[in-house]
């Protein structure tokens, strides 16, 4: 078999940006070199023409993912100075066709992706037989936050496609080891090789694996743990971020300093400072849960304290998180447990018994349920829609990953402006 191509995928918006990744990535071993579709979106055909001046020994790829007008766009990319053009595979036939056509006149290869494809198999076998040259098994970035597996796609395909088969969509070196072992041609990667702060390291690391293929024993782990692995990896930053600026609990602060928590909320409403709620949620709670507490906005009087702390360190709590007053502060810090509360106070209230636990509440200005994720660090708190965590927890990993190879170029000189060009992309209405 053929040594497998590694393609790099440039899903940047700066062009600068991309050319300096893109050698980075070609030193590391990178065969083929992708202008990704958000710079060919942001740069157009210059993006392409770029590349090819600045790599003449490099084949180049324009992710078009042409859905229409195949043979404008293929001569347009063409004439640019890529070897190869992707185009959508589930666009209509006749646009295929004229995409083959113009690809053959112009001396370059079409890429179908099977992005969105709704019976991968079956298409494949029909865009083999309209004269693509390679079928992509490409999981889309959205898709991929929800659980879909681009490795999934490919084994469907082995054995059923008569041209090169590559795979793209979340691969790493480990993964990308397995597309090779699956039967992929090309293994294309963007995000874990682009955002590295070592994008030489990141694309050496991937050829290594794909020079020695392997089939890993798939690790089965349950998604609640996947979930807590990336939230545990990524900061509550990261977590609004990924979720468009919402879910952080506003006037909250962290008692302990440099303390993390992450977890499922086990709510408790209480008020006036009763603390019979609370601590009878310590027995509710179990291990890596978050107690999440109202105290109905009072501030002057505390529903928590230095003996409920010690109950739930004890029971494996993850951290408790108050929307109004802690006491016995120093015990609390001596313990270094994750308590986030909105005041201090030395006073407590009483054991009566008001409130519930396991109903839904307003903590610090956000609407929490039970079960909810909670994310809490130094920065703040944040609240993540249980049905939400996994989607939120992947695109948090993914923020994070941008940020390195951004802090990276500013360790290099660089200013943050000019890497995020701000100028440029500044709203423009
Ligand atoms: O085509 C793409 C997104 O539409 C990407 O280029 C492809 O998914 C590879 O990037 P990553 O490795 O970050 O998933």
């Amino acid at each position: 078999m053929a040594t497998p191509v590694l393609q790099v995928a440039l899903d940047l918006l700066e062009l600068d940006r991309a050319v300096e990744i893109a050698d980075e990535a070609v030193r590391g071993g990178a065969d083929w070199i992708e202008a990704g579709t958000p710079l060919i979106k942001s740069e157009g055909m210059q993006a392409v023409r770029t590349l090819r001046e600045r790599f003449p020994g490099h084949e180049i790829v324009a992710d078009m993912k042409v859905a229409d007008t195949g043979a404008v766009e293929v001569e347009m990319a063409a004439k640019s100075g890529a070897g190869i053009v992707c185009i959508l595979g589930d666009a209509d036939d006749t646009v295929i066709a004229e995409a083959v056509r113009s690809a053959r006149k112009y001396g370059v290869r079409i890429m179908a992706d099977l992005i969105n494809v709704g019976d991968p198999v079956s298409r494949s076998r029909e865009l083999a037989a309209l004269g693509v040259d390679y079928i992509n098994a490409h999981v889309g970035i959205d898709q991929q936050m929800l659980g879909k597996s681009s490795l999934d796609l490919l084994r469907r395909l082995a054995g059923e496609v008569g041209v090169p088969v590559a795979v793209a969509g979340g691969l790493d070196a480990a993964t990308a080891s397995e597309a090779v072992a699956a039967g992929a041609s090309v293994v294309i990667v963007g995000g874990n090789i682009i955002k590295a702060a070592d994008v030489a390291g990141a694309a050496r690391r991937v050829r290594e694996a794909i020079d020695r293929p392997e089939i890993r024993p798939r690790e089965e782990e349950s998604q609640d743990a996947a979930i807590r692995r990336l939230f545990e990896a990524v900061s509550a930053p990261n977590v609004t971020d990924a979720m468009h600026r919402k879910g952080a609990m506003s006037g909250v602060f962290s008692l302990c300093g440099r303390v993390k928590a992450v977890g499922r909320a086990v709510t408790v409403r209480t008020v006036a400072g009763d603390w019979a709620k609370p601590v009878e949620a310590i027995d509710v709670a179990g291990p890596g849960d978050l107690l999440v507490i109202s105290n109905d906005g009072r501030t002057d009087v505390a529903p928590w304290g230095e003996l409920a702390t010690h109950s739930a360190k004890n029971r494996g709590i993850a951290g408790v998180v108050i929307d109004g007053a802690v006491r016995d502060v120093d015990d609390i810090r001596e313990m270094k447990f994750p308590v986030f509360a909105t005041a201090t106070v030395p006073n407590a209230g009483d054991p009566k018994g008001l409130g519930e636990i396991n109903t839904e509440i307003a903590c610090c200005g956000q609407e929490v349920r039970p079960g909810d994720w909670i994310v809490a660090d130094e920065s703040g708190v944040v609240v993540v829609p249980r049905e939400r965590a996994y989607e939120v927890a992947r695109r948090a990993m993914e923020v994070k990953k941008t940020e390195e190879r951004i802090r990276e170029e500013i360790r290099r000189g660089k200013t943050l402006s000019e890497i995020s060009e701000l100028l440029k992309w500044e709203k423009r209405r």
